[in-house]
């Protein structure tokens, strides 16, 4: 489990997300959604560990109870813009998570390399990021994230690049991977429709400043949400964001 606790992010002028508290359980996917510009992001970078200049952050974080230094070894990041290395190859920078965690470079290899074909990247293990699409390089860096099969998984809007199958494909593999290996997703998206699907909870944050004003549990069994089933927690996502403003 893991724990945020009073979770204030600010600049030198304002805070962006106010004494946020939440917690990820063991498994499943937590899904994130709120306005543009209400903080999403800055939690996910928060939980992650990575540095940003000119914001200070305030806070705690557990680990089933104790606390938990950032960045963790437990838990992976994939930010919203692929963020591959140009100079490393598709593959190299696939089993790149898997090395920096203390895996020698052979078995990395193996072991990213076996996910190329559910992937769909197989023929791109050679070739550098600036020859792929951007939804190839997506794919890649979401295969980076998830190859490492660490506990907990921070995902900022990782299908947003992809073409309407390709998305379709990729969300039934995160699924079935969740199920033959729980792990606890929190997954920042836009789109309405993937939290449905998708998530067994959803946080919706207001902005101005950052905070969670509804959690929704979401109980129907994955293969039963089909268009219609979905349509009245979706129109209750709609209503809770279409009354926060912009930023
Ligand atoms: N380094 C920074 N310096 C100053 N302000 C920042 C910095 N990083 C983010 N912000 C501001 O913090 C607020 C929250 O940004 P963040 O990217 O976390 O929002 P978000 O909810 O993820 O947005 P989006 O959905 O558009 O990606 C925004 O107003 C943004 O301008």
């Amino acid at each position: 489990m893991l724990e945020i606790q009073d979770l204030t992010i600010s600049t030198a002028t304002r805070r962006l997300v106010n004494d946020l508290s939440l917690t990820l359980p063991s498994n499943g996917i937590t899904a994130l959604i709120g306005p543009s510009g209400c903080g999403k992001t800055s939690v996910l970078k928060w939980l992650a560990g990575i540095p940003t200049t000119a914001l200070q952050a305030a806070g705690s974080l557990l680990l089933d109870g104790v606390p938990c230094p950032r960045p963790h070894p437990l838990l992976s990041y994939q930010p919203q813009h692929d963020a591959l290395f140009p100079w490393l190859t598709i593959a190299e920078n696939a089993a790149l998570g898997l090395q920096v965690s203390g895996m020698a470079r052979r078995a990395a290899m193996t072991k990213a390399l076996s996910l190329f074909p559910s992937f769909d990247l197989v023929g791109c293990e050679g070739q550098y990021p600036s020859q792929l699409s951007g939804g190839m390089r997506q794919r890649a860096a979401f295969l980076r994230t998830m190859v490492q099969e660490s506990r907990f998984v921070l995902l900022d809007e990782p299908f947003s690049a992809l073409d309407a199958v390709t998305r379709i494909k990729m969300q039934i593999w995160l699924l079935d991977r969740l199920a033959e290996r729980p792990r606890s997703v929190l997954m920042v998206t836009h789109d309405l429709h993937e939290a449905s699907l998708l998530a067994d909870r959803i946080l919706v944050m207001a902005a101005a400043p950052g905070r969670i004003i509804a959690d929704i549990p979401v109980t129907l069994p994955h293969g039963q949400r089909g268009e219609v089933d979905m349509a009245p927690l979706r129109d209750t996502l709609k209503s809770l964001l279409l009354e926060q403003p912009c930023r």
